[in-house]
């Protein structure tokens, strides 16, 4: 266990440098993240754990840049992404970072074709047929092509809830308790799939999970308390997460999440 926080690297593909995120003003504010420096090399798998209210939301949302932090740098491939305009924003987001969510987030009138292929014609791309083809035959989902969500099972939705993330083949995917809706034969089914994408595709995957068996899938395990990096594990199993948590109290103090989730 250790708190690695380093400098920057060659292979790095992401950075957060001393990023702090406060909600509210005055006296009724909070911090969320209290400076965190972490930094994503290029085709790794990072677990994100701590207890309910840690801030792993916030980090995933800031890393994300689907929130400014309110102090500190988000560098991609070394730029500075917290000090880029809003519509420069948005195209990057659609173009090299995909995410994938609890709660699949599919537009139940499309079917699975026109769901993975919405952020292309959303960017006002022309899908790459034989590109779509092959992310779908990658998420196994050839033979449901035509079928709407509400005609897959949870593990189906999440499928192309994946190939949806990979359509527009990111350098960064990121995860919002991808597999928490899912039981656990299921669950690791998407694993292989993200891990996957991260061995052999073009993808550095960041994933908050509250699920050791997740996170021993990861290549490293960041534990948030308080806003901040607490420890951090390599490659661990799923019996040293677990005791990590434990000693971080967050069985004890873990609830439901309830924030509403931003569809992308
Ligand atoms: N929009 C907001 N306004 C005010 N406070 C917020 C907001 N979002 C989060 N917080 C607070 O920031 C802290 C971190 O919240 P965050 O949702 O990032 O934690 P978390 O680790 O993801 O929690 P959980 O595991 O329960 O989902 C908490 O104290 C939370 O109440």
């Amino acid at each position: 266990m250790r708190a690695k926080q380093g400098r920057p690297t060659s292979d790095e593909l992401l950075r957060l440098q001393d990023v702090r995120k406060v909600y509210g003003r005055s006296r009724n504010s909070v911090e969320a993240l209290a400076g965190v420096t972490l930094g994503f090399r290029r085709h790794t798998f990072t677990a994100v754990m701590g207890p309910s209210g840690s801030g792993k939301s916030t980090f995933l949302h800031c890393a994300a840049l689907l929130d400014r932090p309110t102090s500190g740098s988000v560098l991609l491939e070394g730029e500075d992404l917290t000090t880029m305009k809003e519509r420069s924003l948005t195209k990057l987001r659609r173009n090299r970072i995909g995410f994938v969510f609890q709660s699949f987030n599919l537009l139940p009138a499309l079917n699975v074709v026109d769901n993975v292929t919405l952020p292309l014609r959303l960017a006002g791309k022309r899908p790459n047929r034989r590109l779509v083809d092959e992310v779908i035959e990658r998420t196994g989902l050839t033979a449901r092509r035509k079928h709407r969500p509400g005609e897959l099972s949870g593990g189906q939705q999440q499928r192309v809830a994946i190939a949806r993330a990979l359509v527009t083949q990111p350098v960064l995917l990121f995860g919002d308790e991808p597999t928490g809706a899912l039981d656990t034969e299921t669950a690791l089914e998407i694993l292989g799939l993200l891990r996957s994408a991260v061995d052999t595709g073009e993808q550095t995957a960041v994933v908050v999970t509250h699920d050791p068996v997740v996170a021993s899938h990861a290549d490293r395990v960041v534990f948030l308390v308080d806003g901040r990096v607490s420890a951090e594990l390599e490659r661990p199993t799923v019996q040293e997460v677990a005791r990590q948590m434990t000693q971080l109290g967050a069985w004890a103090r873990r609830q439901q999440p309830t924030r509403p989730e931003r569809v992308i």
